[in-house]
């Protein structure tokens, strides 16, 4: 009997996932020690001094900003997401976002909240009041969508059909996401054209360098007068100092965002929320089932989906002797691993190899069994920077 798999839990991830790597072959827990795999949601992993165990990390959401990918990819390790699981959560938290700005819903709780139970004329103090938050509706306003990605493409559906004009900009779009966005979606040349344009504007661009600071003071100069700015994205990709300036200037109406830092909170004008774009069951347990599955099949069959620092590679089994190699997208690794497992004796039933970027991966199924020394002597080649050896019982 193999050892169990063991997996280290960083976050509350949904039960329903948890419960797909079955207790027979893992040990999966907040205390796991000496792990083979990491599951989490936005635990900050760049400090972490992540064991030398580590064959994979199962990000339960979209974002990996959190997660040191290039360093996991320096030492062959996946890292796995959950594209798309969480998407219609974060888009009906926009849909809820635009309505609090459009109608004034915050300070109009605020106001209701301050008012007195018991008073005799509560009825006029609150017909009194209305007048203070009367608002805007969403038909026939423009919403200008950064990133078309699974959360763009259905908040642009859904603003469509609420009789939205929506204006996109996306220059890395997928072929996929352009065939998944409705006709109506007109094309932006820019950041700047979105911002010049609209009266509602969204984020769902991941945080990468290219995108830290992608609403600046420069392009909020261009805003519409009262336009309304979503982050739903993440924090460094708006600068808050330019959003507060934006906002006094009341060049901007409103900021609705999902990550409070100290320099937004209280603001009168700012209706933030506590991260909570994917918190729904629904998001929960779907984002948690992908990420378990994927990381289940990587820890028993070496294949991989949805990794983002590593291409898709999936192949069924053909014979129980299975190794998965991690290397550098660099010529003749193929002719060396087939020459050191040659040398072994070992004859290959088939093999399949993918790469992206400069990663490469491979998949070796071969006819009989895989000696230590073998694997030790793949370990040594020069850009193999993970082996693994997976045999079935
Ligand atoms: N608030 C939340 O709880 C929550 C939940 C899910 C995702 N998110 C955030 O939203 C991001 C997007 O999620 P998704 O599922 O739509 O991801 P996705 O990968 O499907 O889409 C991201 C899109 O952004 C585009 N993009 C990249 N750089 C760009 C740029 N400079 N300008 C315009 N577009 C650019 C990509 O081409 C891609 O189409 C995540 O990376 C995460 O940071 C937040
Ligand atoms: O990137 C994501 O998927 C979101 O930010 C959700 O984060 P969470 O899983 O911590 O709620």
């Amino acid at each position: 009997m193999p050892d169990p798999f063991r997996v280290l839990v960083l976050n509350q991830v949904s039960a329903s996932g948890l419960k797909r790597l079955p207790s027979d072959t893992y040990v999966v827990g907040k205390e796991v020690t000496d792990p083979d795999a990491v599951l989490l949601r936005s635990a900050d992993m760049h400090a972490m001094d992540i064991p030398p165990g580590v064959k994979a990390i199962g990000r339960c959401g979209a974002g990996t900003n959190n997660i040191p990918v290039a360093a996991m990819s320096a030492r062959g390790v996946p890292v796995f997401n959950a594209p798309g699981a969480n998407a219609n959560a974060v888009k009906e938290l926009v849909l809820a976002g635009m309505l609090m700005a459009a109608r004034n819903l915050a300070p109009a709780q605020r106001f209701v909240d301050l008012l007195d139970p018991g008073a005799a004329d509560l009825e006029k103090a609150v017909e009194a009041g209305k007048k203070d938050f009367a608002g805007t509706e969403l038909a026939g306003q423009t919403l200008g969508i950064i990133g078309l990605g699974k959360i763009g493409s259905l908040v642009a559906d859904a603003a469509i059909k609420l009789g939205m004009n929506v204006l996109g900009y996306d220059p890395e779009i997928t072929v996929d996401a352009a065939w998944s966005l409705p006709a109506q979606v007109k094309k932006a040349a820019g950041v700047n054209d979105v911002l010049k344009s609209a009266n509602f504007i969204t984020l769902h661009v991941p945080l990468l360098d290219a995108t830290r600071n992608l609403v600046n003071a420069k392009n909020l100069a261009l805003a519409k007068q009262g336009a309304v700015l979503l982050n739903f994205s993440r924090e460094g990709v708006v600068d808050d100092e330019a959003v507060l300036a934006a906002l006094d200037r009341k060049d901007l109406g409103w900021y609705v965002c999902d990550f409070p830092g100290s320099r937004i909170l209280r603001h009168a004008r700012v209706i933030a929320l506590p991260h909570l774009g994917a918190s729904t069951h629904e998001a929960e347990e779907n984002c948690a089932v992908m990420v378990a599955d994927q990381l289940r099949d990587f820890l028993e069959h070496g294949n991989i989906a949805n990794a983002v620092n590593f291409p898709n590679v999936s192949m069924e089994r053909e014979s129980r002797f299975r190794v998965a190699i991690a290397n550098a997208n660099v010529p003749n690794m193929l002719g060396q691993i087939s020459t050191a497992m040659a040398r072994a004796g070992l004859n290959i039933h088939t093999m399949v190899n993918k790469s992206r970027g400069d990663m490469a991966y491979t998949l070796v199924d071969v006819d009989s069994p895989v000696g230590e020394e073998v694997i030790a002597a793949l370990k040594r080649i020069g850009g193999v920077l993970a082996v693994r050896y997976l045999p079935q019982p």
